[in-house]
């Protein structure tokens, strides 16, 4: 069934098995801009936009998931069951909630919780935590060591939510389930990779931190996160 509601290539060759998913399509472009060669987009619907190119010679795909797992749910599913995908990794960013983890740190998510839903209608899932693919946590873990980049591998949390009226309640999630910092994606993605058989990973890099009130600019969100891409970018095959 190709193509689906929200990915117009009609063609699954001109998606490489491995897509790198940032949030923001203006991210991804700035990716394919500055590290891809021999570039071909395949989307714009929605302007979620996506490319195909290659990295040292290595083909690799990056495309958009837009904010939250309604909408990383739809693209990662889309993928992975129509246009044989075999490995998403999401480059993020994300809200510290403790001072150990800086604005720009590198954050590999070991796994993520979440309060959310989103696992529980879509198949049945009842636990509040789902792993990223160990075996490319390994890889990434891999390439960071290689790329002499600091990486912490921690606990995430996925929230529905950005903007909490009880602000100060990201205490207690830390306290209570050990997470290090927020975005608002890698729980759907992770579920999706088990229910569709296939990988995920989720690395992230600290925008602005709740505990210390620090932030980065939204020009800086868009194309200062270089380490992160740089890491992910290595999984080109
Ligand atoms: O920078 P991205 O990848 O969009 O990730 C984070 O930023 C958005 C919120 O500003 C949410 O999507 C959150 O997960
Ligand atoms: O979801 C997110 C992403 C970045 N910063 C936050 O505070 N939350």
């Amino acid at each position: 069934m190709l193509p689906t509601p929200h990915i117009e290539s009609k063609n699954k060759d001109e998606i490489a098995k491995t897509v790198l998913m940032p949030g923001d399509p203006l991210r991804a472009k700035f990716i394919a801009d500055t590290f891809l060669e021999d570039v071909k987009q395949f989307n714009k619907v929605r302007n979620v936009l996506g490319y195909t190119g290659t990295y040292k010679g290595k083909r690799i795909s990056v495309m958009a998931s837009g904010m939250g797992m309604p909408s990383i749910g739809i693209y990662s599913y889309e993928l992975y069951k129509f246009y044989g995908v075999e490995n998403i990794i999401r480059i993020g960013s994300c809200g510290g909630y403790t001072p150990d983890v800086k604005l720009y740190d590198v954050i590999l998510a070991k796994d993520a919780w979440s309060e959310s839903s989103f696992a529980k209608v879509q198949g049945g899932y009842d636990s509040d935590v789902i792993e990223g693919t160990p075996a490319l946590n390994e890889q990434l873990k891999k390439y960071a060591e290689e790329l002499n980049i600091p990486m912490h591998i921690e606990r995430i949390h996925s929230s529905d939510v950005f903007y909490r009226e009880n602000f100060g309640e990201y205490k207690e999630i830390y306290d209570k389930h050990g997470c290090v910092a927020v975005e608002m994606e890698a729980f759907a993605l992770f579920h999706n990779a088990k229910v569709t058989g296939k990988k995920a990973a989720c690395i992230l890099t600290v925008s602005d931190n709740l505990a210390t009130k620090e932030e980065t600019t939204s020009e800086e969100r868009q194309n200062a996160f270089t380490n992160m891409m740089k890491i992910a970018l290595e999984m080109a095959e």
